[in-house]
């Protein structure tokens, strides 16, 4: 059942039961009705995702903004740490997102603030973080286990008869009896050890090495303890080992590399114990499957016997198969596909890369790219890369064959994030760069974290059919192709002046690059995930831009107009002019307002149940903004589906979201600003744009399922004499 309620501005949508066509029951917006459709789809094909979704909780607010929402998400005293007043140099309105001044610490903890409209500075982590998302992953990592064994190879304990045990002497050695002796540890065992009887004790965990160097034991008992772990190398030392008995303990899972180095001969027993058979069971399943000769009797909670698994599932959890980084877990869903678990921080495809990095691992990232941004030299140098971008696209148009803007735009994205990472923009007919479009477009198309149409919950891409392994082949294609980019960089860094993002992470000390949150992978998956993020959206933008100049002639006349004046005729309108080119400003920001170039923000996550006026959201529940409905919202705008720059004349009411909200927002606003500002004055400076057919340009918009893009235009563009304007 959905309970809904539209009170002061705030709609909110929490659930218990979803019915197929009620997935996410944002009501009015167009948008929203098309993304249900398209779930609607994905759910009519699909039953298990149908039951997946049953099972979590979801909730859903709009009309965020209106609503002082972070106010209410807020109530812990941690927010008197968060310092008032503050002002931002980079913008007026809100504070460069994670300098360091604006985080503060309790505890060790850090605790991140945000700008709101009535001046004051807010804890915001309860929402920022991402929403949990698993998805496949491939590729390989060894551990090598001959070293360990060497190491241990020396060591020597020297025992006598524990206490509470009793030994006996037998000519193999000694049997040591420590049966129902309460004990809770593993006690230090005599190296001549034969038998072992540990049985009906309160062991609760088994160490590393707990039975090292015992060359002689035959017969080890464990069984009917409290085990819930053993650790990675426990049965490590024991050559001669033929019967172990780990029955009617409390072992969810066998780890990888238990039994590294371990041969049971004869047999073992691990039944009554609640382990999973999920991709947990891979090491364990593989190690026995190795020792045909040895009986195994080791059951699953369930009681299917762990033999009778089936391979060729089992092996898609096989390390050479399956990698997660950042310390995720390899896990095998109900319907047998594999998928990374990440540990708390980290979300994502392998648990790495920045749009799904959680806490620590997201502030570093977050840190240097917004830093980086706000460098003068890597401004300067994105000016300079511009300039030259501008004259090559400009090219591509004819003021006689009209063309379609949407190749060559999305060539201008490519390059503006090329220029940020790399501070350089390549040439269209580059193989450097063919390639490198061709495989964001494919990450984008087939990926899973930000790219699929259908997927506004990337968990959901669980479900549905996708080309895991070729993205991640692509993936890491475009590792290669940043490492290649970032050794090119080494020789000819001049680390006084960075110029891109390629060149602050080479300035990083080497104890920030010792942080595995600034490691070469996801400082080059943070890479990834900002042309990926980029793609569409900004390409989006700039055809609306472009859209709405053909629309307006007026709109398109007054920004030349007021270019000329300010710029006197300079053949290159640059930073310094921002301050006084402020109705192009205005048409930007009207441009990004109306332009919902990202109609949903992101999902995230509340760690925590919160109340929301009458409203209790439980943990763990995800949380949608949907940005659009404030931006037209008629509360906040006068006439608000009305294109008009004018009205950003006098403030305007906090309903501008374009780029989401809170330290999440979007990372790569500042270039996305500072590009726009500079390709549009640039073309406009020299440029009449002219729609093909003035009555066919319908404001009617496609929904990719990230943006909305115009539907299909073409255009001239026209060389224009510099006017002087009084
Ligand atoms: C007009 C163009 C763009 C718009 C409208 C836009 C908007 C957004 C929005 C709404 C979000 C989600 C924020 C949230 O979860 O609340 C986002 C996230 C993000 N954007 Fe953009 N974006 C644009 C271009 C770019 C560009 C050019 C880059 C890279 C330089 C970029 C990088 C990112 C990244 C990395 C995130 C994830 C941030 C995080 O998880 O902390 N975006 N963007």
């Amino acid at each position: 059942m959905w309970s809904f309620d539209r009170k002061n501005g705030l709609t909110l949508l929490t659930r218990n039961g979803m019915p197929d066509e009620e997935i996410i029951g944002l009501e009015k917006s167009n948008n929203v009705n098309c993304i249900k459709k398209k779930l609607g789809n994905i759910f009519k094909e699909n039953k298990e995702l149908k039951e997946d979704i049953n099972k979590r909780k979801l909730a859903s607010v709009t009309d965020f903004c209106a609503s002082n929402i972070s106010v209410d998400l807020n109530p812990s005293p941690r927010k008197k740490l968060c310092t008032e007043n503050k002002t931002d140099k980079h913008d007026g309105k809100r504070k460069g997102q994670m300098n360091e001044e604006n985080t503060e610490y309790k505890n060790g903890e850090k605790v991140l603030c945000f700008w709101k409209q009535d001046q004051k500075w807010y804890e915001a982590d309860i929402i920022e973080k991402r929403s949990k998302v698993l998805t496949y992953i491939q590729q390989s990592m060894k551990i090598d286990l001959l070293a360990v064994v060497l190491l241990l190879n020396g060591i020597l304990i020297d025992a006598s008869c524990p206490a509470r045990c009793a030994c006996g002497n037998s000519v193999n050695g000694v049997n040591l009896y420590c049966y129902g002796r309460n004990l809770e540890y593993v006690p230090n065992i005599p190296n001549d050890t034969h038998e072992l009887t540990l049985a009906s004790n309160k062991i609760s965990i088994i160490k590393q090495f707990a039975f090292v160097n015992l060359p002689g034991l035959h017969d080890i008992n464990i069984a009917d303890n409290l085990i819930t772990a053993i650790e990675e190398y426990a049965f490590v030392g024991m050559p001669s080992l033929h019967f172990a008995k780990m029955d009617n303990n409390m072992l969810t899972t066998i780890r990888a590399h238990t039994f590294d180095a371990t041969d049971i001969r004869d047999g073992m027993n691990l039944t009554s114990n609640p382990i999973n058979c999920d991709c947990g069971v891979y090491p364990l399943w593989s190690w026995i499957i190795e020792r045909q000769s040895m009986n195994a009797e080791a059951t699953c909670s369930n009681g299917t016997l762990i033999t009778s698994l089936g391979s060729s599932e089992l092996e898609k959890c096989n390390p050479d198969n399956c990698q997660c980084l950042n310390d995720g877990k390899c896990v095998m869903t109900g319907g047998g596909k594999v998928i990374c678990d990440c540990i708390e921080h980290w979300t994502g495809e392998m648990c790495q890369g920045i749009v799904w990095a959680n806490g620590h691992q997201w502030l570093e990232l977050n840190k240097l790219i917004i830093q980086a941004q706000h460098k003068t030299t890597v401004i300067e140098n994105m000016q300079q890369q511009l300039t030259l971008e501008v004259n090559k696209l400009c090219q591509c148009f004819s003021p006689n064959d009209a063309t379609d803007p949407l190749d060559h735009l999305f060539n201008s994205t490519l390059n503006i994030m090329s220029i940020l990472a790399f501070g350089k923009r390549l040439e269209y007919e580059n193989p450097d760069f063919t390639t490198l479009r061709a495989r964001v477009k494919y990450i984008f198309k087939h990926g899973q974290s930000l790219g699929r149409k259908e997927t506004l919950f990337s968990w959901l891409a669980l479900f549905t059919k996708s080309q895991v392994s070729e993205v991640i082949g692509e993936m890491d294609k475009l590792h290669a192709f940043i490492k290649q980019k970032l050794e090119n960089h080494v020789t000819d860094n001049n680390s006084k002046f960075p110029l891109d993002l390629l060149d602050v992470y080479l300035n990083l000390s080497d104890s920030e690059r010792k942080d595995s949150a600034l490691s070469e992978r996801n400082f080059f998956q943070a890479i990834i995930d900002m042309y990926i993020a980029a793609y569409e959206t900004y390409t989006g933008t700039l055809m609306t831009l472009m859209f709405h100049l053909l629309k307006y002639p007026d709109v398109q006349t007054k920004c030349r107009e007021e270019i000329h004046r300010v710029c006197g005729g300079k053949q290159t309108v640059t930073i310094e002019d921002r301050d006084e080119l402020r109705y192009v400003e205005s048409t930007i920001k009207e441009v990004l307002r109306i332009a919902k170039p990202v109609v949903l923000a992101i999902y995230r996550t509340i760690p925590r149940e919160i109340k929301v006026e009458k409203y209790t959201i439980p943990a763990e529940s995800i949380i949608l903004f949907d940005l659009n409905d404030p931006q037209i919202d008629p509360k906040l705008w006068d006439n608000p589906n009305e294109f008009d720059p004018d009205r950003w004349e006098t403030p305007q009411k906090n309903g501008y979201l374009p780029f989401g909200i809170g330290p999440r927002r979007c990372v790569g606003a500042p270039t996305v600003e500072l590009s726009l500002f500079f390709m549009i004055t640039n073309i406009l400076n020299k440029f009449e744009l002219i729609p093909e057919d003035e009555r066919n340009l319908p404001m009617e918009r496609d929904w990719t399922g990230i943006s909305l893009f115009p539907k299909q235009f073409k255009m001239f563009m026209k060389p224009v004499e510099y006017q002087q304007y009084t």
